[in-house]
């Protein structure tokens, strides 16, 4: 991916025609806002965002991610949607004081603005006494019980590192435990069929009730969101023959559209 910055100042040297200045940069961002239809078409855009200056309200900054410079510059530039877009923008043309591609660096995180789903879970402690009960659930089962009967004693804070670190927690699971490489292996051959993983998930949630996880929408659409997408992962990769890639980082699992509610 690859951002494409664009600086317009609207009003340059006109700022003591205010009146003028902001008329203008209010039509600036409502033919923005019809442009934007189509970028928002674009298949080699990924996302967009126009922020307008406090200081200098006749100032904007439009951030383009785009899937590759070249799919910007040789897809998108030819299409169609191009022109729509060009057709609205084109009066501020001599406006734009900088138009540059950047890329991202591997400078970047979230704030603390938000807890991670592994604070707002409770930390650590949680993660263990939901896998502690959760295995007792699993080892009385008919169906997955024999899956397991074999396992580590260690299991259930094994699973528990891992999922907190899937959740934001500290990285454990790789440090002490093998990390992706390790929990794939425990996969590999073990022939998971659809209603066994249906059964573990479902084992999963009554544990995830009955040692009090959070059951906020939020923390538990998300929770479930990860588990489904982890499950059927472990089902494809334990069937016999399966190829995953061997190497792979542990995922790492936010709130996705929906943060926790704060009041
Ligand atoms: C989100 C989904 C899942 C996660 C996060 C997960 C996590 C893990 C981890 C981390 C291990 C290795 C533990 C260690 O370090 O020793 C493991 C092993 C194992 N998993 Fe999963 N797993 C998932 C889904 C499933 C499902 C759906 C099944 C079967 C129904 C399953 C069956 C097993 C078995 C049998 C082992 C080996 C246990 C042993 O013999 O010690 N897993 N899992």
């Amino acid at each position: 991916m690859i951002v494409e910055y664009i600086r317009y100042a609207i009003a340059e040297g006109r700022a003591e025609e205010f009146e003028a200045a902001y008329a203008r940069a209010e039509e600036f961002e409502a033919a923005y806002a019809r442009a934007a239809r189509s970028l928002a078409a674009a298949p080699q855009c990924v996302d967009y965002e126009l922020s307008r200056c406090v200081d200098e309200p006749a100032s904007y900054i439009l951030r383009i991610t785009w899937t590759s410079a070249r799919d910007h510059l040789e897809g998108s530039r030819s299409s169609d949607h191009f022109r729509a877009f060009f057709a609205e923008i084109r009066p501020y043309v001599n406006d734009i004081a900088e138009m540059r591609h950047y890329e991202r660096t591997a400078v970047r995180g979230s704030g603390g603005s938000i807890p991670t789903m592994y604070e707002w879970a409770g930390g650590s402690e949680a993660f263990e006494r939901l896998t502690t009960r959760f295995y007792e659930l699993v080892l009385d089962d008919e169906l997955i019980g024999p899956l397991f009967k074999n396992m580590d004693p260690g299991h259930p804070r094994y699973v528990a590192m891992w999922l907190a670190e899937v959740f934001g927690g500290p990285s454990r699971y790789t440090d002490e435990r093998g990390g992706y490489r390790h929990m794939l292996s425990m996969h590999l051959g073990k022939a998971i069929t659809e209603p066994m993983r249906r059964r573990w998930v479902s084992l999963l949630m009554d544990a995830a009730d009955e040692v009090g996880l959070p059951d906020d929408p939020e923390f538990r659409a998300a929770f479930a969101g990860y588990i489904e997408w982890g499950t059927r992962l472990a089902l494809g990769n334990s069937q016999p023959g399966a190829t995953p890639p061997q190497d792979a980082p542990v995922p790492h699992w936010g709130w996705g559209v929906a943060p926790p509610y704060t009041g």
